[in-house]
């Protein structure tokens, strides 16, 4: 089977990373496209290039560093992964989600991830943040899951749950941490919808996308959420809504990839003050 993604491969990185550093994270954060700067505000920061740590695969693609910075956040040992791996890159997909079993062996309880994506839902604006509250898996449809294969029992079970993915007390948290903050009119809750990439959908994609219940669309994060539940972590997901996903055959807009970095540069302050106050006021240890 795939190289580098074996319980051992896992723990080899795990322990590698451990020797490395004093801090014991407990809260791992993943950051997306143009959402790097989240990784900023850890402080007294340790930073290990993805191509110094053993069995991590390279970030290729723009707006993603390729670091993985260890610190405190609002006094939490994290880690976070400035850049993340992706479908279209052509990785295996469980090379795509190995960090989650890595933080999982390094004994972090609960991961936040980050990415921008495209609005399907009509009343979303650029620069809306979107609680996701559950994903649709376009490619596991076509048997194209991280889980796939032997499955470990020492890190879940063959066949996990996915319908309490993501957690209802860290999104009710988020909404309350975004009314705090006054962030509410533009802070959403929906469903995510991952597609394979790196081809941005039609417009006869989105609709079909949006005919059946999804709010927004990108190209990552699903996978990862698979694996990290599959390890028992607890997930939380933002989707930072970089452009509205062109729905009609008369409309001249085109997606591109500048334009989500741009709505990153953007939104990155509210994201980063809205995730670190929901990093302070996580409870520690809480398993679902
Ligand atoms: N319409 C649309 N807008 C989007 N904005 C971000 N993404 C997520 C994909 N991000 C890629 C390309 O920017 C980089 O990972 C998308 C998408 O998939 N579709």
């Amino acid at each position: 089977f795939i190289s580098g993604v074996s319980y051992d491969e896992c723990k080899t990185t795990a322990d590698w990373l451990l020797s490395n550093t004093q801090v014991r994270p407990i809260v791992g954060i993943v950051c997306g496209s143009g959402l790097g700067g989240l990784a900023e505000m850890i402080k007294d920061p340790q930073i290990f290039k993805y191509s110094d740590i053993p069995n991590f695969p390279r970030s290729t693609v723009h707006g993603h560093a390729g670091r993985l910075v260890f610190g405190t956040l609002k006094g939490k040992p994290c880690v976070c992964m400035q850049g993340r791996f992706h479908l279209y890159e052509g990785y295996p997909i469980q090379k795509i989600t190995l960090p989650m079993r890595v933080f999982k062996l390094m004994g972090v309880e609960t991961m936040i991830m980050t990415n921008a994506a495209g609005g399907l839902n009509q009343d979303y604006k650029v620069g809306d943040i979107m609680v996701i509250k559950d994903h649709i898996n376009m490619p596991g449809f076509a048997g194209v899951n991280p889980l796939s294969g032997p499955n470990d029992d020492r890190f879940g079970l063959r066949f996990p749950c996915m319908s309490d993915a993501y957690d209802r007390k860290l999104r009710q948290l988020a909404h309350d941490v975004a009314a705090e903050l006054s962030f509410s009119e533009f802070v959403r809750e929906g469903v995510y919808c991952v597609l394979g990439g790196p081809s941005f959908e039609t417009i006869a994609e989105c609709r079909m996308l949006h005919m059946l219940g999804a709010d927004a669309v990108g190209m990552s994060t699903v996978h990862e959420v698979i694996v990290a539940r599959h390890t028992g972590m607890r997930c939380f997901a933002l989707s930072l809504i970089s452009n509205r996903a062109v729905m009609d055959y008369d409309s001249h807009e085109k997606a591109n990839h500048e334009e989500v970095l741009e709505t990153g540069r953007l939104r990155a302050e509210q994201m980063e003050k809205l995730v670190s106050t929901i990093v302070a006021q996580l409870e520690h240890n809480i398993n679902n």
